[in-house]
């Protein structure tokens, strides 16, 4: 488990990680979310131990990082992938990381296998793609067979198959009974892999809850409902939720399950052409929590938004979603 207390990390004027508190339990993927600048990355920095906080404190399995007596059997963690030797091979990389953690030489064979390397174990990083230097990097967080697994944006630049990987590689750490903690800007991305979601903006806690709850936390469920007698609908529903007009023949619906509305559309005598409750999407959600903590909103050319310094929280009726 990775525990993050009252964690805040500032850069002389820039406070890039503010008073930040949340746990990632094993068992699960994580999702850590948030806009570009959030402060992801330096979290994650602080928890393996590389960036020192300003106060408060990032544990794993309820110990500092540097307090870990064999850090790459309990943490393993893909940071920058293009952090490597460009002139050794990928399998001498691997050696070399063993050979320095105290982790038998059997591993090296194990990883590359796992993170599928094959044959480009035993060439020259220079000449990798960056999905092979993403595998390479995946291969070193696996060496020491860790319980805890820290993933920064690693789906960024691979095709579609690498990506269908990364995606199952993480399903089957957590379903192994792992930590997996793995950072995105992509929503959609996050929305097929993660059980949970911590998203952070501006260096603090907005979210950190079960993607479903999430999701239903934005204003309640919405119903969309077509018929031929919207006015009489409308009156019909006003006393019960709130509704608005989207078409002549629609109603948007906020506050009822699609099960009332077409009850109380019955009782009302009104037919009803389409019912549906509206799928918020992760992205939309997020957008929505994170609109007031994005740095900079590049829509207006030539306009740039100052960063809103307070917590987006306060638009949550019980503070962060969890
Ligand atoms: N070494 C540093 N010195 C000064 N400022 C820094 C340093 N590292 C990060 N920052 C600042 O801290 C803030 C958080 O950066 P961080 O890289 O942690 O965000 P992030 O959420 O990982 O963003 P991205 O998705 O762009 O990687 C940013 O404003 C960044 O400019």
């Amino acid at each position: 488990m990775i525990s993050v207390a009252g964690l805040t990390k500032r850069y002389g004027p820039v406070t890039a990680v503010d008073d930040l508190t949340f746990e990632v339990a094993a068992g699960k993927v994580t999702g850590f979310l948030g806009p570009n600048g959030a402060g992801k990355s330096t979290t994650m920095r602080m928890v393996l131990g590389l960036d020192r906080p300003t106060a408060g404190t990032a544990t794993v399995n309820g110990k500092r990082y540097a307090g870990l007596s064999a850090p790459l059997r309990e943490v393993g963690a893909l940071l920058d992938a293009g952090a490597m030797h460009p002139g050794r091979t990928g399998r001498a990389h691997l050696r070399i990381g063993a050979r320095s953690n105290g982790i038998p030489l059997s591993r090296v064979d194990a990883v590359i296998e796992q993170a599928g390397l094959g044959s480009a174990a035993r060439r020259r990083v220079k000449g990798y793609s960056l999905g092979m230097r993403q595998r390479l990097g995946i291969a070193t967080a696996l060496l020491g067979d860790p319980e805890v697994l820290l993933f920064d944006e690693p789906v960024n630049g691979l095709d579609l198959d690498g990506v269908r990987w990364i995606r199952a590689l993480l399903r089957g750490f957590a379903d192994e009974g792992r930590t997996v903690l793995v950072s995105s800007h992509l929503m959609s991305e996050m929305q097929l892999i993660a059980d949970r979601v911590v998203i952070i903006g501006g260096g603090r806690l907005i979210a950190d809850s079960d993607i479903g709850a999430v999701l239903h936390g934005l204003g309640g469920q919405r119903v969309l409902v077509r018929t031929p007698a919207a006015d009489e609908l409308h009156r019909a529903l006003a006393e019960r939720a709130s509704v608005s007009r989207t078409a002549q023949d629609e109603l948007e619906v906020t506050g009822l399950e699609a099960a009332e509305v077409g009850d109380l559309a019955h009782a009302a005598g009104v037919r009803l052409h389409h019912l549906a409750e509206v799928e918020e999407s992760l992205e939309q959600a997020y957008l929505s929590l994170t609109e007031d903590s994005v740095d900079y909103h590049g829509a207006v050319p030539g306009q740039v938004r100052e960063q809103v310094t307070e917590p987006v929280t306060e638009r949550l009726a019980d503070g962060p979603v969890r």
